[in-house]
C-alpha cells in the first residue's frame, strides 16, 4: 500500500492549520468518538480547508489503529489535508527499531507523525525518569528514524513554557535534538494552560532567536486564554497553530479552532482557510458538536447562535442605520445571522429591525411602534419572554400595526381539564373544549398523559374538519419554567410551546398563575400564527 495516502494538498506549507479533535479533542471528558464518526470528522475538516489533521494515537488505542488501517485503505480521501499520526519518543532504555509504539506509527501510513517530547526537566527526572542526556537521544533517535523511513516529523515539546521558565537551558536542548535530527516543526505546547498572552509572545520570540527552529503552538485553556495565546504566539512569529473544534479537550479545552480561524482571516488578515469555505465555519461548528453529541456553544465567538445576537435596544437602534456599527465582521462571512432579540431591554429600534424580520413593517408607524414598545415592556415584566417566542411577538407586533387582534380560527366558550390518578396504576388526563368554528359549536373530549397533551388532543378533535392544515401541525417541544414573584407566593408560569408544520418551526409564549392556563395561550398562539401563515391574513376559518 502506498505511504502517501491519505494526503491532500494543504493551502499553503507556510504556515500550518492543524487540528488535533481526533487525538486532543478526544481527551474532553465526555466525548467519545466511534471509528465512523472520527472518519466523519476528518471528512468535515478535510472539507473546510484544514491543512492537517491528526487522526489519534495508533499503537496506543485499538479504535486509533483501525481509524488509520481504514483510513489508508481508502475510506478517507482527502482534498486539502495531510493525516498525521499522534505518538510518543521511543521508551526509555529502549531502541527505536524495537519500540512497538513507534512500529505503530510507521504501520498508520501516515505522511506525517507528531511525537510527543518532554521539554521540562522535572518530567524528564520525575516522569521519565531518566536523564537530560537520555530525554535528548529518546527525541533524536525517534524523529532521526521516522525521517529515515520518509516520514515528515512534528515534535509536540510538552510543558515548554513552564519548562523553559524553570530550566530554559534543558528546555531548549531538547527543542535542538529534535531540529537537528530533522523535525519541521517544533511545537511550544502550554501543557497545564497556565499561561498568559504576555508571556506566551515574549517566549516564542526569543526561542525564534536563540534557536532558529521552525516553530509551532500548542495552547491548552485553562486560563480561559487558549485562543488568545495562540494569537499572540503567531504574532511573535509561530508558523503553526495546533487547535481543536470548538476547543473539545483535555480538562478546560485546547484553544477553539474557529475562534483562531477567524481571529487569524478577518484580524490579522492570513488566509489559512480557502476563501471559498469561510462561511462554512459555523455549520462546520455545528456539525462537529453534532458529532461529538453535545450542543452547540450557543455563546461561542463567530459561530454560536448568540455571537451576533443583539438585546440591548441601544444595539439596534445604532444597527438600523448600519448593522457593522455593533458587529465586529459581517456574520455571513463566517456563515452567521445577525439577530435582534425582543425583551424588556428593546426600544423602538428592536421593534422596527424584529418587524421588519418577521415580515411586519413598522417603519412609518411610530403609534403603533410606542405601543408595542410598551405592551412588551408591561408584559415582559409580568414574566412573559419574547426572546425566544417570535411566533408571540408577531402576534402582538400585527395587532398594534393593524389597529386588531389577529382573529383566532376559533372562539373558545369554555375548557375543562381532570386528572385521573388510579391507584397502582397510570396517572391520566381528560379535557373536554367548547369552541364555535365555521359557525356550529363543537363540544369535544380527550385523553392524554397528562392535562396539557390532553387539552391539545381535545381542541385538535374540535377543530378537525374545520382546518386543512391541522393534521400537519405538531406541538414539537414544550418548556415549563416556574417564576417566583416578589413575595415568593405569588409565583406565575411560563410556557413556551414549539409547533412545527415540517417545513417550519414558530414558538408561542403563554404566562399565567396556572401552568393550564399558561399552555392554553401558547397553544393557541401557535394556531393563529399557523392560521395568518396559510391565509396571509385571519386563518381560513372564523369563528
Ligand atoms: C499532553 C498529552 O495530552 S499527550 C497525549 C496523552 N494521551 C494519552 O495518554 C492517551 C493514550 N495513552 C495510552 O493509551 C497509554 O497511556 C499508553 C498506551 C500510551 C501507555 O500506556 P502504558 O504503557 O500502560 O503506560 P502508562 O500510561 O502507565 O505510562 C506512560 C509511560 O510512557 C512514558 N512516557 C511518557 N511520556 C513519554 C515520552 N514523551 N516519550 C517516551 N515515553 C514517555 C512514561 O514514562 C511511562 O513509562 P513507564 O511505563 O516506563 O512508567
Ligand atoms: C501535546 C499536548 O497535547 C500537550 O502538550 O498539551
Amino acid at each position: 500500500m502506498s505511504r502517501t495516502e491519505p494526503q491532500g494538498t494543504p493551502l499553503s506549507d507556510q504556515f500550518h492549520l492543524y487540528d488535533t479533535t481526533l487525538r486532543d479533542g478526544a481527551q474532553r471528558e465526555g466525548i467519545s468518538y466511534s471509528i465512523a464518526d472520527k472518519l466523519a470528522v476528518a471528512r468535515l475538516l478535510d472539507d473546510l480547508g484544514v491543512g492537517f489533521i491528526e487522526g489519534g494515537w495508533p499503537g496506543a488505542l485499538p479504535k486509533d489503529t483501525e481509524f488509520f488501517a481504514r483510513a489508508a485503505a481508502g475510506e478517507l480521501p482527502l482534498r486539502h489535508a495531510v493525516l498525521v499520526a499522534f505518538g510518543s519518543t521511543r521508551k526509555a532504555g529502549v531502541a527505536v527499531a524495537d519500540d512497538p509504539q513507534v512500529r505503530a506509527l510507521l504501520d498508520s501510513q501516515a505522511p506525517v507523525v507528531t511525537l510527543v517530547a518532554k521539554s521540562d526537566v522535572r518530567h524528564i527526572e520525575r516522569a521519565l525518569r531518566v536523564d537530560v542526556e537520555e530525554a535528548c537521544a529518546m527525541v533524536r533517535d525517534t524523529v532521526s528514524f521516522l525521517v529515515g523511513e520518509g516520514r515528515r516529523v512534528f515534535v509536540d515539546a510538552e510543558h515548554f513554557f513552564d519548562g523553559y521558565a524553570h530550566d530554559a537551558d534543558t528546555a531548549l536542548r531538547v527543542l535542538d535534538a529534535a531540529g537537528q535530527a530533522g523535525a519541521d516543526v517544533v511545537v511550544l505546547c502550554d501543557t497545564n494552560g497556565g499561561q498568559l498572552p504576555l508571556g506566551i509572545a515574549e517566549t516564542v520570540s526569543e526561542v525564534a532567536d536563540r534557536t532558529g527552529l521552525r516553530l509551532g503552538i500548542h495552547c491548552q485553556d485553562d486560563t480561559a486564554c487558549a485562543v488568545a495565546n495562540t494569537i499572540a504566539a503567531v504574532q511573535a512569529g509561530a508558523t503553526h497553530v495546533q487547535c481543536t473544534a470548538n476547543g473539545y479537550g483535555e480538562r478546560a479545552g485546547n484553544a477553539d479552532l474557529f475562534a483562531v480561524v477567524g481571529n487569524l482571516v478577518t484580524k490579522l488578515g492570513m488566509p489559512v482557510l480557502p476563501p471559498s469555505r469561510m462561511p462554512e465555519l459555523t455549520r462546520t461548528a455545528h456539525a462537529l458538536a453534532e458529532l461529538a453529541n453535545l450542543a452547540p456553544e450557543e455563546h461561542q465567538a463567530y459561530v454560536g447562535s448568540s455571537a451576533f445576537a443583539h438585546k440591548a435596544g441601544l444595539h439596534a437602534s445604532a444597527i438600523k442605520v448600519d448593522p457593522l456599527l455593533y458587529n465586529h465582521i459581517d456574520p455571513a462571512d463566517v456563515g452567521n445571522d445577525m439577530r435582534v432579540l425582543v425583551t424588556e431591554m428593546a426600544g423602538r429600534a428592536s421593534l422596527e429591525l424584529k418587524g421588519r424580520q418577521l415580515g411586519v413593517d413598522l417603519a412609518e408607524k411610530p403609534e403603533a411602534l410606542a405601543g408595542a414598545l410598551k405592551k412588551v415592556k408591561a408584559l415582559e415584566a409580568e414574566g412573559w419572554s419574547f426572546e425566544a417566542a417570535d411566533a408571540s411577538l408577531e402576534l402582538l407586533l400585527r395587532e398594534e400595526a393593524e389597529g386588531a387582534p389577529a382573529q383566532p380560527p376559533f372562539r373558545l366558550e369554555s375548557y375543562r381539564v381532570v386528572l385521573d390518578h388510579h391507584v397502582g396504576g397510570d396517572v391520566g388526563a381528560e379535557a373536554t373544549v367548547k369552541i364555535h368554528v365555521g359557525g356550529e359549536r363543537v363540544i369535544a373530549t380527550a385523553e392524554g398523559n397528562g392535562p396539557v397533551h390532553a387539552l391539545d388532543a381535545a381542541l385538535r378533535k374540535a377543530l378537525r374538519g374545520h382546518l386543512s392544515w391541522l393534521d400537519s401541525v405538531e406541538l414539537s417541544d414544550y418548556k415549563v419554567r416556574i417564576l417566583v414573584g416578589k413575595t415568593g407566593t405569588d409565583a406565575v408560569t411560563r410556557v413556551l410551546v414549539e409547533s412545527s408544520d415540517g417545513d417550519r418551526t414558530w414558538t408561542t409564549v403563554g404566562v399565567h398563575a396556572n401552568i393550564v392556563e399558561a399552555s392554553w395561550l401558547a397553544l393557541c398562539d401557535a394556531l393563529v400564527h399557523k392560521a395568518l401563515a396559510v391565509s396571509g391574513a385571519a386563518g381560513e376559518m372564523r369563528p
